[in-house]
């Protein structure tokens, strides 16, 4: 029997992302499709790239119009997930997408979000060490942030093997789509194209404690980390460049040996050939990582290299992958590697 999946928050881009997904998954059935300002709206005016949905028309989000189905994911601003949520059955699968359930420490959520914390899921990086036991049969995930994916599967093996000192230099490079399709003035054609520009620079983005949270989860100490993201002209994509001080004793083929370790067996993350480096191009609309690390013996760093689709395994693929695990299905139906090119 097919699985029944609304979503909510359906005039988004992750929302439109996740359906773009779930439209190519055998096992999925699409069902309630919600939306807030464009609640009575046709899908085929916001999401022109859904044709097969294109007549369906959004609801507004309330626990009416998402009941009777088997997942639910939540595509929603954070801070709006949690209330919704709480109105859901404990035998429906909610998948949030937006940011509510991933911190563990209440305090890292008050002073990044400014609210109360909700709670903690178990989170959808299927790849980090413990997560597909703690995902397989939930009914409540937590999706991570688009960043922190790629952050945390950049430098989790160098941290894991015990190769990297606890203090990570981390900038990354994101497409536009990761500001969502609220229009704000910053995201204007005119501010963004043809110019790249950091911002939250000095530690204040928010999806720092999420990485300390992950890399100190896999390490024998807790991480500190300098995150400094930038804004890119392209609309999807994320090059998240990490570094870290190498251990004593660390050389490239060490180094090497716990990257091929990590990801022998995983069907989304491709360590690259020695001497190839990950480019967003080769992950656009595909579920795929790639990763690449090198030592620079020069000043004894490890250089840890990723790029993913901020949309695609940064947010609606790995939601999907999640949700594959938690049902039991193989963890790669309905998800791609092959990306788009040129
Ligand atoms: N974009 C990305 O790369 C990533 C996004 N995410 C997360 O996904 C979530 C959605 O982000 P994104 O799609 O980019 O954002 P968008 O701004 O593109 O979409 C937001 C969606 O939420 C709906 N919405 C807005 N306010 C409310 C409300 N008060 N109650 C219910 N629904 C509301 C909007 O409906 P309407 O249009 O009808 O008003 C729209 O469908 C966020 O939590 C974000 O953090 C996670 C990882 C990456
Ligand atoms: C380019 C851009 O603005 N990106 C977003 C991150 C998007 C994302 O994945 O994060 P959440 O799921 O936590 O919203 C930002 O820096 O706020």
């Amino acid at each position: 029997m097919a699985v029944r999946a609304a979503v909510a928050g359906a005039s988004g881009y992750a929302g439109g992302e996740v359906l773009r997904l779930l439209l190519a998954h055998p096992e999925v059935e699409i069902g309630a499709l919600t939306g807030n300002s464009n609640a009575g709206q046709r899908l085929g005016a916001l999401q022109p790239h859904l044709l097969p949905l294109a007549d369906r028309v959004l609801d507004e989000t309330t626990p009416e119009a998402l009941a009777g189905h088997d997942v639910v994911f939540l595509a929603l601003p954070h801070g709006q997930s949690a209330a919704v949520a709480e109105q859901l059955g404990p035998d429906v699968l909610v998948i949030d997408m937006g940011a509510d359930f991933r911190l563990k420490n209440p305090a890292d959520w008050e002073r990044f979000y400014g609210s109360a914390h909700a709670g903690t899921w178990p989170y959808g990086l299927p790849e980090l060490p413990g997560a597909r036991a703690a995902l397989e049969g939930s009914k409540r995930i937590a999706v991570p942030g688009c960043y922190p994916t790629a952050v945390s599967l950049a430098l989790y093996p160098a941290y894991a093997a015990g190769l990297a000192e606890p203090e990570a230099v981390i900038v990354a490079a994101s497409g536009t789509s990761g500001a969502g399709k609220a229009p704000k003035p910053h995201l204007l054609g005119s501010e963004v194209m043809g110019s790249m520009s950091p911002y939250g620079v000095g530690g204040g983005h928010r999806h720092t404690p999420e990485m300390i949270q992950n890399l100190s989860g896999v390490a024998a100490e807790t991480v500190r980390v300098s995150f400094t993201p930038t804004l890119a002209p392209m609309p999807r994509g994320i090059l998240a460049t990490c570094s870290a001080s190498a251990r004593p004793g660390v050389t490239a083929e060490s180094l090497r040996a716990a990257y091929e370790k990590a990801y022998a067996d995983e069907p989304f993350v491709h360590l690259l050939p020695e001497g190839q480096w990950p480019a967003t191009a080769s992950v656009y609309g595909s579920n795929a990582v790639q990763v690449q690390v090198a030592y620079d013996a020069e000043v004894d760093r490890i250089i840890a290299i990723s790029a993913i689709d901020n949309l695609t395994k940064g947010t609606a693929g790995g939601a999907v992958q999640s949700m594959n695990i938690a049902l039991g299905l193989d963890e790669s139906t309905g998800l791609t590697t092959i990306g788009v090119a040129p």
